[in-house]
């Protein structure tokens, strides 16, 4: 099953994050993304063409974090977007991250 397919699962904590080889890999999957310096979240720049259409692609993702009750930061202003994701309960990276990665990269 591909990443965009899954859905993310609820995520309690007292688990450990991926380790970086583990997110190296899951990185691959979402073409786009790239991991912080401490390998703890991902991140990915979208530009638009106008104001407008950034509003627009934060709503749209707002929506699926909510139908994933995973959510991610963002920040945007005219013409683009920055998206971070991590797992706050473990302070680090779960594959839910890389699922909501995965369904950002399908909507765009
Ligand atoms: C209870 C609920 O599932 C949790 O608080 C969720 C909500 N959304 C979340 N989003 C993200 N990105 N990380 C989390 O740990 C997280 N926790």
């Amino acid at each position: 099953m591909s990443l965009s397919e899954k859905s993310c699962t609820p995520c309690r904590g007292g688990i450990d994050p991926m380790t970086r080889q583990e997110a190296e890999r899951y990185l691959r999957d979402v073409p786009g993304w790239e991991l912080s310096d401490d390998a703890t979240r991902i991140r990915r720049s979208f530009k638009f063409k106008n104001f407008a259409a950034a509003q627009a692609f934060v709503n749209q993702v707002g929506e699926l974090a909510e139908q994933e009750q995973h959510h991610p930061e963002i920040s945007f202003g005219w013409g683009h977007a920055e998206v971070e994701i991590w797992t706050h309960a473990i302070g680090g990276l779960h594959e839910n991250d890389f699922i909501l990665a995965a369904k950002i990269n399908e909507a765009t």
